[in-house]
């Protein structure tokens, strides 16, 4: 059997606490067939970058390398994160290119290619995962590596005119077409694509999902929603109400209901714009004050980006803004945490609320909305508030879809949550489960190596 060779920026070494989709979904798709997870060690030195570690843990081999402060300036903080990710999220008014990151992004690419391809057999299959190593392949081919490559974009693919704003864009998407197969979390997304590959990057549509290169090589292309390990998430979250914290929450609360919204501390999730529709939801419905607490639980992420910083010190004011306009002595509107919490307590933090607020500005997909309808009680499930413009929002068309910018809108689907019958609730939360039931991560795994092992059949 070919071995599995997970590529990714970002690795969840053992014992290691993360936020993050990407992580989280990866170890839970290695767990199953075991296999190599290579990537950053999560480590910058002062001296250069290509330092490996190898550590194993079951099944999986983690082989990571250290990056140097220049390095991980330009290619994560720099390029990945101040050029792409805006880009990716169709905030071109955040993009900054400039060339130096660009460079320092191909360094970093090529680097990666370089310690991975001596490492590769001819038969192993390798998957390759977002935004940081769009030019992956084109190194490893460079190189010599004929395997198959397989590529998953875990973010948004933005409208073709918007990529192509970026300067030199066809170099790091351009390059996408260097796989066997890349993969996109929405149709949308992949129809987005095809219209960039015909009008910016001299390839054809053949048919969906099948395309032809500047050269006239065929690749494949096609929408695989990720997703979470339900059953594990349902134990978690049954478990998890016994939990001391979970149980000093429950009381804390004083008998009112609970809203939760759990994000990384990022400004596309949309978490200035939800504070505000709270605060908008007290004010349309005064009768309502005193009846819900909401909870944001908001780890820091990206914290040498000045705009991740810029959104703290926001979300800091506006907490203590409503909390000053709206608390009583016995009763704090707003609970704002900036601490990282493990999928254990987590999960029993989902079960006790009654609403979830997921209303990001976009999102590839959000696992976080799909983890709280499986941590739900069956018998009395709470009401998940859902953006539009999350990836999730396809599958879980019986969630109160709402569009983040409508802070009136947003309010009231906080009351209409907090109102709706038990009856009404129980049937959308069923057919969600169905979904996330199905389509687990384990399905989004298999389905993807399946159309990547199609490719050369
Ligand atoms: O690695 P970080 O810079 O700390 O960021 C964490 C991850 O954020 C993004 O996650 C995405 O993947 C999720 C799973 O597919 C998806 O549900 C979510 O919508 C995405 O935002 C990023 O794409 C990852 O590379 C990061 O590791
Ligand atoms: O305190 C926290 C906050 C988040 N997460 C996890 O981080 C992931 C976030 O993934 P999502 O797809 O929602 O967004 P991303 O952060 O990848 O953009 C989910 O599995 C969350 O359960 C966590 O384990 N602890």
């Amino acid at each position: 059997m070919s071995r599995l060779v997970v590529v990714s920026n970002r690795v969840a070494l053992p014992g290691a606490e993360q936020a993050g989709g990407l992580a989280v979904a990866l170890k839970a798709a290695l767990q199953e067939t075991g296999g190599l997870w290579f990537g950053w060690s999560g480590r910058t030195v002062r001296g250069n970058s290509g330092e490996l570690h190898e550590q194993r843990e079951g099944d999986i081999r983690y082989l990571t390398v250290d990056l140097s402060r220049d390095d991980f300036e330009g290619y994560y903080n720099g390029f990945a994160n101040r050029t792409l990710w805006p880009l990716l999220h169709f905030r071109p008014d955040l993009v900054d290119y400039n060339r130096e990151t660009h460079d320092a992004y191909r360094r970093v690419n090529a680097l990666f290619a370089e310690k991975l391809a001596k490492r590769l057999k001819p038969d192993d299959i390798v998957w390759v995962h977002d935004y940081h190593l769009l030019p992956l392949a084109e190194e490893l081919r460079m190189r010599g590596v004929e395997s198959r490559i397989g590529f998953f974009l875990h973010v948004p693919l933005p409208s073709a005119d918007l990529i192509a704003a970026l300067p030199s864009h066809n170099r790091p998407f351009g390059a996408l077409t260097a796989y066997d197969l890349v993969g996109f979390q929405t149709e949308r997304d992949l129809e987005r694509f095809q219209d960039y590959l015909r009008l910016y990057a001299g390839g054809k549509v053949v048919r969906k999902g099948v395309l032809l290169d500047r050269a006239g090589r065929e690749f494949r292309a096609g929408a695989f929603p990720i997703g979470i390990d339900t059953p594990r998430i349902a134990e978690l979250a049954a478990d998890a109400v016994r939990k001391p914290g979970v149980k000093r929450l429950q009381a804390s609360l004083a008998g009112r209901s609970l809203a939760i919204g759990v994000d990384r501390l990022d400004y596309s999730k949309g978490i200035p714009e939800r504070f505000r529709a709270f605060a908008r939801f007290l004010d349309r419905h005064p009768e309502k004050r005193g009846k819900l607490t909401f909870l944001q639980i908001a780890p820091v992420s990206r914290g040498g980006v000045g705009e991740y910083r810029a959104l703290k010190r926001e979300l800091e004011q506006l907490a203590g803004h409503i909390n000053g306009g709206y608390a009583e002595p016995d009763w704090t509107p707003v609970r704002y945490v900036n601490r990282n919490y493990p999928h254990a307590t987590l999960t029993g933090f989902y079960r006790m609320a009654r609403i979830a607020l997921v209303t990001p500005l976009r999102d590839g997909m959000n696992l976080v909305a799909k983890e709280f309808v499986a941590a739900q009680d069956p018998d009395d499930p709470g009401v998940l508030i859902l953006s539009s413009f999350a990836g999730a929002a396809r599958e879980l068309d019986s969630a109160l879809q709402v569009n983040p910018y409508d802070l009136d809108g947003v309010a009231d689907a906080i009351a209409t949550g907090l109102e709706m019958p038990l009856a009404e609730r129980r049937k959308r939360w069923r057919k969600m489960m169905e979904r996330v039931g199905r389509y687990d991560i384990h399905a989004w795994r298999k389905d993807f190596l399946s159309a990547l092992a199609a490719t050369r059949a």
